[in-house]
């Protein structure tokens, strides 16, 4: 027998809402193929059956329908679903994999802006995931106006459980991510996504450039 392929390389995308996260997966995701990388696009909450199914349960619904911890461990759930099933079976092949959201989502909606202890939200993580991390995560930054009128524009004006939340859980989630890159410096890169989406694509090219192999 050969060798095992080289563990695939596993990037997510994170923000908040209208940031262009899903715009540049699928941007990045033809820059990688181009260059002959088998890669797998997907998203979360979701990305299997059960996940999409959690996902509806999350997104749906009254705006209180579940405290922080039920939502919490809801993600969790959908996640360990998404990572057993998809992930880590696409980056044992060697597949590169590019999410739009993961557990840094969790930490910043559930954890900072929700109240819950980010050590909680880990344990979980390590629990129903075995605490699996991005090599690099790109964190989109753009002012919540902008943000909020592009979504806005995208849904034809209709919010989720999470966008229908005021300005003030919006301002304190994109404070929790900017804390998560600054405490992790290497992994996590902040890039302005206030240009068009080619040059924004650039950006990130530019930043997953060294983990190529
Ligand atoms: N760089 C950009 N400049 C202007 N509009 C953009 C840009 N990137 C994405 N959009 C548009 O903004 C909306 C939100 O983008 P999307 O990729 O769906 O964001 P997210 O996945 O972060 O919610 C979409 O209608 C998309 O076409
Ligand atoms: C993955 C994840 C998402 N979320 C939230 C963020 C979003 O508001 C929502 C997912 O909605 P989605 O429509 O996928 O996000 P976007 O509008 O950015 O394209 O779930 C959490 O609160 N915790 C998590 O762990």
């Amino acid at each position: 027998m050969g060798a095992p392929p080289p563990r695939g390389k596993f990037i997510t995308l994170e923000g908040g809402e209208g940031v262009g996260k899903s715009t540049q997966i699928r941007l990045l995701g033809e820059a990688l193929r181009a260059r002959g990388l088998d890669v797998v696009e997907t998203r979360e909450p979701g990305g299997t059956e059960g996940a999409e199914a959690i996902r509806a349960l999350l997104l749906g619904g009254a705006a209180d329908r579940w405290n922080p911890q039920a939502e919490a461990l809801l993600f969790a759930a959908a996640r360990a679903d998404h990572v057993a099933r998809v992930i880590r079976p696409a980056l044992d092949r060697g597949a590169w994999v590019l999410c739009d959201r993961f557990i840094d989502s969790n930490r910043a909606y559930q954890a900072g802006a929700s109240g819950l202890a980010d050590d909680d939200i880990m344990a979980a993580h390590r629990i129903g995931s075995g605490g699996l991390m991005p090599d690099r995560t790109l964190l989109l930054t753009l002012p919540l106006d902008v943000a909020a009128e592009r979504a806005m524009q995208r849904d034809a004006g209709r919010a989720d459980r999470f966008g229908a939340r005021g300005r003030a859980f919006h301002e304190a989630v994109n404070a929790a991510f900017m804390a998560q890159a600054a405490q992790e410096p290497a992994r996590i890169r902040i890039i302005d996504a206030t240009d068009g989406a080619a040059i924004v694509s650039a950006r990130i090219q530019t930043e997953i450039e060294d983990l190529l192999p």
